[in-house]
């Protein structure tokens, strides 16, 4: 059974669509990327699977019933806006989380301190939340996020604000919670982070869905490239799009950039070059990355590598 399942879900503010007929599914142990640029509809879309805004039509089934109060036992959540009591402690933040997703205080105090030691803040776990850092504070956000181990585990991007080894400790939390059989949604804007971790991810445009799919599909998208080192009979090969012919090497050899159209197969390629001896001493595939899917998909407005 899916974790969650949002179905044909649409979300008008007053003549803004900002969720469009939007459908996907995630399933337990995934992690799943949310990816858009500004104003793609991802945190509405987050924000309706907390019941904290209903959908204008559609449906959403969080945990096997309808989202609202009864699941939030189930339920972790690390909102984009980070927000704090700064006058109450790191231990306390996360006790009183705990609280609120019904566990005992003495569980939830245990959590947290091994939480707070598993994030470098042990020593920490006394002092007020106005006295710590931005990205301690975050930290101990993230830890009142997962102190019940939820097993819908959603992150308004999350790694903004954090330094690359923090980063680093986040992605190890994303791949424990999904090792532990927790769905993982989480926002981004970074590709590197939705290329290292993401099973499945989701593209959005203007609350529409672009694109849904694996690393490897979306990759497919788009042509890739092979950076060749041949002579011109490379240039009649079957199955390239393009051969642009680079520097002269001498002795008849080129640098090439050959391209290869997105239905089409870099290693048949190189099979016919072996097969028929076309002389080769230099075949890289260079496939697309993410950040070009995304460009192409839903333009570049705000998208980082
Ligand atoms: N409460 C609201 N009232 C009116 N319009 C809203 C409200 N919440 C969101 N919107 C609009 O809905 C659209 C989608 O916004 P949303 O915050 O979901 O995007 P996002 O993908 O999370 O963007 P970002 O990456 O900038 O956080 C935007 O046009 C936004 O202005």
């Amino acid at each position: 059974m899916s974790i969650l399942t949002v179905a044909s879900v649409t979300k008008t503010f007053a003549d803004v669509r900002a969720v469009d007929d939007l459908s996907f599914a995630v399933e337990p142990g995934e992690i799943y990327g949310f990816l858009g640029g500004n104003g793609a509809g991802k945190t509405t879309t987050l924000r309706m699977v907390l019941d904290i805004i209903r959908p204008t039509s559609g449906a959403i089934t969080v945990l096997g019933g309808s989202p609202d109060r009864d699941n939030a036992a189930g339920i972790g959540f690390l909102p984009e806006e980070r927000g704090l009591y700064g006058n109450m402690s790191a231990i306390d933040t996360i006790v009183y989380f705990g609280r609120l997703k019904g566990m005992e205080a003495g569980a939830a105090r245990s959590a947290g301190l091994e939480l707070l030691d598993r994030f470098g803040l042990a020593d920490r776990a006394k002092s007020n939340i106005s006295d710590m850092s931005k990205g301690m504070a975050q930290k101990v956000q993230l830890a009142a996020s997962l102190v019940n181990r939820p097993r819908l585990l959603l992150l308004d991007e999350p790694f903004s604000g954090l330094d690359p080894v923090n980063q680093g400790l986040l992605e190890e939390e994303i791949l424990r919670a999904s090792r532990d059989g927790a769905a993982v949604v989480f926002s981004t804007h970074v590709m590197q982070h939705a290329e290292r971790l993401c099973d499945r991810l989701l593209l959005l445009r203007k609350g529409q869905k672009r694109f849904e799919g694996t690393l490897d599909e979306a990759r497919d998208l788009l042509p890739s490239r092979i950076d060749a080192v041949a002579k011109d009979t490379i240039e009649k090969v079957p199955g390239l799009a393009k051969a642009k012919r680079g520097k002269a090497l001498g002795d008849g050899w080129h640098e090439y950039t050959l391209t290869v159209p997105p239905e089409g197969d870099a290693g048949a390629v190189l099979e016919h070059c072996t097969a028929n001896s076309v002389p080769l001493r230099q075949f890289a595939e260079q496939r697309a990355s993410l950040h070009e899917v995304f460009v192409q998909l839903v333009g570049d407005e705000g998208v980082e590598r």
